[in-house]
């Protein structure tokens, strides 16, 4: 494993040579021999600040494996991008299988044989690991939605010796190797004509790189080509025909695999000649402290009895074959993992119960899984990393913006982050340059013990050097770091000791000359046989598992609620269980239920729809004119048909202020709100103008004492939750929901989504306001008004996220059955009314900490 580089002291012997110096000793790629399935000709791309691709043309041929390399930032991830639909070029053509556009699109790319996995899984976390498969391929490969599991399963089982996934889980309970694992098995079921795979095995373990590298070679035999971008350069030595080399945006050249030695493509990719010369630094070098970080009798999930010091000054590393507990033990540490025994700091016994407790008692841990925990999106490069140091830089809560710039600037500078400067969202840099920054944020928070568990993830060959430098001056500074490396040859490099786990305890330690890539990989694999797959995490699926699992669980809780509420008023009152009663509930129950699914709509994709109140007593008032008094049958319907008109109007105008004039949901819908307030008062400052008694006969008609339009509310909520799970446009909006951008990405047109979402919530308005019309005779403007917040609170009481991707119609509409009862159980047992208000506050909150609760264990397990 010689993946990195092997200087102790990279930077001194580094020497600067020019591009042209390092070039002509190696051959250039022939590029004539074969047909070319990706051709990229003069693509160019700026960022504001940031020339990222510099005419860049490249071509892939069939049957050929076309390593990528480059370092941080050079443009790898943009230039695949761009040829997978997902960037724009600024100029430039893209070429796949003889077809050629200036403007690709994700579609155009996926329909013509091109296939990516990103950097960043592109999947979708509310979905479940088959509906994001079949929701991945091109629209001509796509199996039927009922036969998605048993097709998920057939190409997930290619995978399971290595990894056991389960194609019903939601992603989000999927552990970051096995959502990688997905990922490339889905497009390569999608039997591509060029596969793009950026850094695919920074996250896999080693059984799953074997498996991908068989696979790949199977793929290239069968005519399919690669596109492989990584930093590993032993892998791309050992799979690459071609290696492309980018540097700063522009290509530097192609070249030969075989005409390439690594040191070649080293300094390549540098722009200098770098010496590689190892001389490893260890403890029996420096000068050691007392003893700084203790640990004794350390148990908790996958370890137990765990004993462990070190020493200030001392780098010790964690080894062993994967899920052997060593990462677990370091995440109890950082505060992320329940866990019982003594942790000591110095003098001071400290309770890592929390990432915050940890911090406090002077441990940082940076994590393995940067995209989901460690890169706070939005906020800038400085903020990101100055959040652990917020003590330090602020006097009296007020941060001292110079002293933060400094401090960040000086890490920044001295890890070569990449960046227009440390103010751009750090969701704009490249992987490895926010790598950087999360591990800036660890260094900041000047911890006394770090726990730095894969540090140099995805993290170039140069880079790597100088994090491996950052980490040796922190422990020369007196820091007691513990680094978790699935490279041995990184353990070897940095570490003084390391300690080989296996089933949960320290199986051996390794110390002087043993600490040698050789030695620690030898221990790790002779210290287990077992090796655990990567999957869905937790073996033991404990009751709040798998309560979470469903959407529907909810709905069964509230139905519960319902029937215990329903128990005391008939015990209590004998008029409770009559016909007369369901006859005057039941229309105010279908009332409330199609405002709650019609707010279940817009909330599936994490919106939310303020206005459905005042829509509704506009719809009310413009039927006291359009449907006044004794109207034809064919008047009426057509009076019917300019309420809908005039509903999808109002959610088109909520569409175009949220997705086009781009206005918070909730601020947009403010403003209808208020518009349609105003209009309809305008038309009807009072109550008045009748509407026809014969079209108010008709939907008020009943089956026995069950109104017709209760059943009508039913069958659309059943409907409508077949359709969400059963159907494209459904499966989308839960995909719009759960991450827009990563829709996007599958091919998911989230704009028009979106519009469905506000067009068909406006729309489901039109049968309440009905109801509506039955209960007021009249044209009155604010009847509606307060089924707003009523929607929502039903709709959150059936399971509804507010960040969207999840919820139930089922749901809404039971949430609306409890409402109702509780209002009327309340004057049933003769309670003042101010007990609704507490029954339903009380509840909503009950349902809402459960459902946060199971949601949060789910995905920590
Ligand atoms: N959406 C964006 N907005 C602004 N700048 C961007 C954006 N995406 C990428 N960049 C910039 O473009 C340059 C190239 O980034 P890119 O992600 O392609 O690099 P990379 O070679 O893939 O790096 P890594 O190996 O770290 O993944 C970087 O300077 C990056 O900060």
């Amino acid at each position: 494993m010689v993946d990195m580089l092997r200087d102790g002291q990279t930077t001194g012997a580094a020497t600067a040579m020019s591009p042209s110096a390092v070039e002509p000793a190696v051959g250039v790629a022939d590029e004539t021999s074969g047909r070319t399935v990706l051709r990229l000709d003069q693509v160019d791309k700026r960022y504001p600040g940031v020339h990222a691709i510099k005419s860049v043309s490249l071509s892939v041929r069939e049957g050929q494996i076309h390593a990528l390399v480059g370092q941080n930032g050079a443009g790898k991830s943009t230039l695949v991008g761009i040829a997978a639909g997902s960037v724009h070029a600024d100029s430039g053509t893209v070429e796949i299988d003889g077809e050629s556009t200036q403007s690709p699109t994700p579609t155009w790319c996926r329909e013509r044989g091109l296939a990516i996995v990103y950097q960043e899984p592109a999947l979708l976390p509310d979905l479940t690991v088959a509906e994001n498969m079949r929701l991945g391929m091109p629209v001509h490969a796509r199996p039927a939605i009922g036969d998605q599991i048993a097709w998920a399963e057939e190409i997930l089982a290619r995978w399971s010796s290595v990894a056991s996934i389960d194609a019903r889980t939601p992603v989000r309970e999927l552990r970051p190797d096995a959502r990688f694992v997905v990922e490339i098995a889905r497009a390569l079921a999608e039997r591509p004509k060029v596969i793009v795979l950026d850094e695919p095995t920074e996250h896999l373990l080693p059984p799953a790189v074997a498996e991908l590298f068989t696979l790949i070679a199977e793929h290239t035999a069968a005519g399919g080509a690669v596109v492989y971008i990584s930093h590993r350069l032993n892998e791309v030595k050992q799979i690459a025909d071609t290696v492309s080399v980018l540097r700063d945006g522009a290509l530097v050249g192609s070249f030969d695999a075989e005409d390439v030695t690594e040191q070649d493509v080293v300094n390549l990719v540098v722009g200098r000649e770098l010496d590689r010369t190892f001389t490893r630094v260890t403890g029996a070098d420096r000068i050691m402290g007392e003893e700084l970080f203790a640990v004794t009798d350390l148990s908790g999930k996958r370890f137990d009895g765990i004993d462990l010091t070190v020493r200030a000054g001392e780098i010790v590393g964690f080894a062993g074959v994967e899920g052997q507990g060593q990462r677990d033990v370091l995440r109890a540490l950082g505060g992320l993992g329940g866990h019982s025994g003594t942790v000591r700091v110095g003098d001071r016994t400290i309770d890592p119960s929390s990432p915050a407790a940890a911090l406090h008692g002077g441990v940082a841990y940076l994590t393995h899984d940067r995209h989901v925990e460690g890169v706070l999106s939005g906020l800038s490069l400085r903020e990101n990393a100055s959040l652990s140091a917020l003590g330090r830089i602020s006097t009296a809560g007020v941060v001292s913006r110079m002293r933060e710039r400094k401090l960040t600037g000086e890490t920044f500078r001295s890890m070569r982050v990449k960046a227009p400067n440390d103010e751009v969202d750090i969701a704009t840099l490249s992987g490895g340059n926010q790598q950087k920054v999360v591990l800036s944020r660890v260094l900041l928070s000047d911890s006394d013990v770090i726990l730095a568990d894969e540090p140099t993830q995805g993290v170039d060959i140069g880079a790597r050097e100088e994090i491996y430098s950052i980490l040796r001056k922190a422990a020369a500074a007196g820091k007691a770091i513990v680094v978790l490396s699935s490279s041995a040859a990184e353990l070897e490099q940095l570490c003084d000791r390391v300690l080989v786990f296996s089933r949960g305890q320290i199986a051996r330690e390794l110390v002087g000359d043993d600490v040698n890539e050789h030695a620690i990989a030898q221990a790790a694999l002779s210290a287990t046989h077992s090796r655990e797959k990567a999957g869905t995490g937790t073996g033991r699926v404990n009751f709040w598992h798998r309560m979470s699992r469903s959407d529907l669980t909810p709905g069964a809780i509230l139905l519960i609620a319902t029937i215990i509420l329903g128990i005391i008023a008939a015990t209590q009152s004998d008029t409770y269980l009559t016909g007369r009663n369901f006859s005057l509930v039941l229309p105010l129950l279908a009332t409330l239920a199609f405002f709650a699914i019609a707010q279940q709509v817009v909330m599936m994709i994490g919106g939310i729809d303020l206005s459905v109140g005042p829509l509704a007593g506009l719809l009310v008032v413009v039927a006291s004119f359009i449907l006044s008094a004794y109207r034809t049958p064919v008047g009426m319907i057509l009076g019917v048909i300019v309420l809908v008109v005039v509903a999808a109007v109002v959610g088109a105008v909520n569409w175009s202020l949220i997705t086009v004039v781009r206005i918070n949901p909730l601020i947009a819908t403010l403003v209808t709100f208020t518009a349609l307030q105003g209009l309809a008062l305008l038309m009807r400052p009072l109550p008045a103008g009748q509407i026809d008694p014969f079209f108010l006969s008709y939907v008020s008609g009943v089956w026995g004492f069950v109104p017709v339009m209760a059943v009508v509310a039913i069958v659309v909520a059943v409907v409508l939750e077949y359709c969400l799970f059963r159907t494209t446009f459904g499966i989308k909006l839960r995909a719009t929901g759960s991450a827009g951008p990563t829709a996007e990405r599958n091919g998911v047109r989230t704009r028009w989504v979106t519009l469905g979402a506000y067009v068909g919530c406006s729309v489901l308005i039109v049968p309440a306001a009905i109801l509506l019309m039955v209960q007021s005779g009249t044209g009155n403007a604010s009847i509606g008004d307060s089924y707003t917040l009523a929607s929502i609170g039903a709709a959150v009481l059936g399971g509804a996220s507010i960040f969207g991707g999840r919820g139930s119609f089922i749901g809404a509409f039971l949430g609306a059955v409890l409402v109702t009862q509780i209002n009327t159980v309340v004057q049933f047992l003769g309670l003042p009314l101010y007990w609704q208000q507490w029954l339903l506050g009380g509840l909503t909150i009950v349902a809402a900490a459960f459902y946060s609760k199971s949601r949060t264990l789910t995905e920590r397990s």
